[in-house]
């Protein structure tokens, strides 16, 4: 039988409930209900230490169990030792741990910028693996943006880190990619990501949002069979711009774009006031909200379902899903985070990379 490419999931910020959120789907078996290989990228120190910690605070009833895979990524044949290295068929293994070395103890809670680099680290990898389609896709645990930045990692075109969905889009070298939440009660994706609100308006270009609606629309077509995907837009201003009265970006610049899409028979709205548009009405009638920035959206999409959320990042060469919450310092190491988020995560890679082309042999 052919054995199915892996998922890796990232831990992310070591200080953070990554760790934990792993840990409590491992204990409850619940990393075997994809059928495929799971591989996590951590400290293996920590993720021991955590996995102790949680076991003796009651979180987690038994230790659940691993193996660690200590190699160099970048060695020629990493793959190949890989192979050898895992154990085949190993069922008591809930995952594979590919061992990504913090620079410092970790301590629960506490952001330490010197293992901040091995937080990248695990971008780099889980990149590597994703393009020569070792795994079949990535599932993201949280980091803190802060923590790298005040690490001065970079993105790759020497810009300020803002988040996986920019730092996977330079690696891969797309121009665009676009950030979508979805839960139960929607989907919403977004012009704009990580932008501070008084650099808004200058990203919303015609291009980007003809890009964003595209790739959109493309993405709804592969990754959720959607041929005719019912599309509806939020203005950038109050009111969609109250007729140019409160803004003219909705005049000069979305409606055009958007009535591109209408011509040609895309079912598109124009720019809507964002204030309705999320009511039930309108949304019983629509596959994905486009809203023009962070907190236009996912605030709303958040109130409807935060921990049952994932994140995914549409339009790039490789699948990547995300949880829908932050790095929860407040949480790590004591119990009460919930891994609901990251098994739906889990879920939706995994049923995008059954649709996809990209499943193989490892054997
Ligand atoms: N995918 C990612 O890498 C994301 C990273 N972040 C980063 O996380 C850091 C902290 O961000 P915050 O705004 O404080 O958001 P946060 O999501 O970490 O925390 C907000 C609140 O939700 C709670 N919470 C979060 N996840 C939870 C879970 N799984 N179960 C139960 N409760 C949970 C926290 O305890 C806190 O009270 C920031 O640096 C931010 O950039 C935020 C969102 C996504
Ligand atoms: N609100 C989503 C978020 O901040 C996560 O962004 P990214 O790290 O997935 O780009």
């Amino acid at each position: 039988m052919q054995k199915r490419l892996p998922l890796l999931i990232t831990t992310g910020e070591p200080a953070g409930i990554g760790m934990d959120i792993v840990l409590l789907l491992a204990a409850e078996g619940k990393l075997h209900d994809f059928k495929r290989p799971i591989w996590v990228t951590a400290d293996s120190a920590a993720m021991q230490k955590r996995a102790d910690i949680l076991v003796t605070a009651g979180v987690l009833q038994n230790c659940p169990l691993w193996q660690t895979v200590d190699l160099d990524i970048a060695a020629d044949d990493f793959l190949e030792q890989m192979s050898q290295q895992i154990m085949d068929d190993n069922d008591d293994n809930a995952f594979i741990l590919l061992n990504t070395p913090c620079a410092e103890a970790v301590v629960c809670g506490k952001i330490n910028t010197r293992n901040s680099a091995m937080v990248a680290k695990q971008l780099d990898i889980a990149h590597q693996l994703a393009t020569n389609k070792t795994v079949a896709a990535i599932v993201t645990g949280p980091l803190q943006k802060s923590a790298l930045i005040d690490a001065d990692i970079k993105l790759l075109d020497g810009t300020m880190f803002s988040g996986h969905t920019e730092f996977f889009m330079q690696q891969s070298g797309c121009e665009k990619v676009v950030m979508m939440l979805a839960n139960q009660a929607m989907k919403v994706a977004l012009v704009t990501t990580h932008l501070a609100l008084k650099d808004i308006p200058a990203a919303i270009t015609a291009d980007n949002v003809r890009q964003t609606v595209q790739i959109v629309i493309d993405d709804m077509r592969e990754k959720f069979g959607l041929t005719q995907p019912r599309i509806l837009v939020c203005g950038l201003n109050p009111h969609a711009g109250e007729g140019g009265h409160l803004g003219v970006e909705e005049i000069e610049i979305i409606n055009p774009v958007l009535r591109e899409f209408i011509d040609v028979g895309v079912d598109i709205s124009e720019a809507m006031p964002a204030d309705t548009l999320f009511t039930p009405r309108h949304l019983a009638n629509c596959d994905a909200v486009i809203a023009m920035y962070h907190d236009q959206g996912l605030p709303v999409l958040k109130s409807h379902g935060f921990g049952d959320t994932v994140n995914l990042t549409l339009g790039l060469p490789y699948i990547r899903t995300s949880v829908d919450h932050g790095t929860a310092l407040d949480l790590a190491g004591r119990g009460g985070a919930s891994a609901t988020s990251l098994y739906q995560a889990l879920l939706m890679a995994n049923e995008m990379a059954d649709e996809s082309l990209i499943d193989r042999s490892l054997a």
